[in-house]
């Protein structure tokens, strides 16, 4: 059995589990469940807190996790991110009341709370800077109200929070964070074991089945170069006759984001018919 560690609760957890579904693993119904083994496809499902899952595939326990990056590098343990998932996206900064600190420098000799100690341990070390690391459980942002410390550092998604605090953010991004899949470090080479292969492309067939569409258009023959620059597709656009004397059918995979204005730039070169299909899961 495959051993994997999915994120049981938090800003993580739901659309861990949801992806692993869509890329047909059998997941969790009972939030209370902490195991689920999915016999078909080999595989056992950990339930654990986001903050644990890189100590525990960093320690060879477990074969892989999903986690936030900043948890992984949080927590100095011996594993390494392999895929970005493209969701938990946030920004890990400091902040302080306006007008008392504008630089990383300007930290030196301040009382930093945070709940990721060992992340704003290491970015002072890398500047040079010595400032008090005080470690709190989270709610961090209250600490320079009660007086407790001077400066924050933590993870950032809208900035509503800060904002109701009256905090600003300062200095540069610490970091820039999303959910990622990882391994121990010492088992990072794929292709021995043909089940993380087939984790790693059936989670990868749902994040570009997420991130394409499926367009597919008629154009005239005479323009067809110029429509095929436009959408060229992954390893070139499938080109089909046409019930009409000059014409001819296409169809290629576009990024999502960019649909609508490929479809005007299609349609203002002359091509009719232009249809966008959502892909459901795909293996490239
Ligand atoms: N708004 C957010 N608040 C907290 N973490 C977030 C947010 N958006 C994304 N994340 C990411 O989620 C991970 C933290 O998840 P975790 O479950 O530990 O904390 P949480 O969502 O704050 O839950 P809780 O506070 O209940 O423990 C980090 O990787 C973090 O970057
Ligand atoms: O930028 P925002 O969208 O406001 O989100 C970021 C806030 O959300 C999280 O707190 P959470 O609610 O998890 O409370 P906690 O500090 O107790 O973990 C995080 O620690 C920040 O405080
Ligand atoms: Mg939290």
């Amino acid at each position: 059995m495959l051993r994997i560690a999915v994120p049981n609760k938090g800003s993580l957890s739901e659309r861990a589990t949801t992806i692993l579904s869509e890329a047909g693993y059998r997941q969790r119904r009972d939030p209370k469940e902490l195991v689920l083994v999915d016999a078909e496809n080999e595989v056992e499902f950990f339930y654990l807190r986001p903050r644990d899952i890189a100590v525990y595939v960093g320690s060879g326990d477990l074969d892989l996790g999903v986690t936030g990056r900043d948890l992984l590098l949080d927590s100095g343990a011996d594993a390494v991110e392999v895929l970005p998932l493209g969701f938990g996206s946030s920004t890990f900064r400091f902040a302080a009341r306006p007008g008392t600190v504008s630089t990383v420098r300007d930290l030196a000799g301040r009382r930093i709370a945070t709940s990721y100690a060992g992340l704003v341990r290491s970015h002072l070390a890398d500047h040079g800077v010595t400032a008090e690391v005080i470690r709190l459980d989270g709610a961090v942002e209250t600490a320079i109200r009660l007086g407790v410390a001077d400066v924050i550092a933590d993870v950032v998604e809208t900035g509503a929070t800060l904002r109701q605090q009256g905090l600003e953010i300062v200095a540069e991004p610490i970091l820039r964070s999303e959910a990622v899949v990882i391994r121990g470090k010492g088992r990072s080479e794929s292709g021995e074991d043909h089940r993380v292969d087939q984790l790693m492309r059936r989670i990868n067939g749902v994040l570009v089945a997420r991130r394409y569409v499926m367009l597919a258009y008629d154009v005239e023959m005479a323009r067809l170069d110029e429509a095929v620059a436009m959408t060229p597709g992954i390893e070139g656009p499938t080109i089909s006759p046409l019930h009409k004397e000059g014409w001819v059918a296409v169809q290629a995979m576009v990024p999502r984001d960019e649909t609508n204005r490929i479809m005007d730039a299609l349609y203002d070169l002359g091509a009719r018919a232009i249809l966008v299909t959502s892909i459901h899961a795909c293996r490239l």
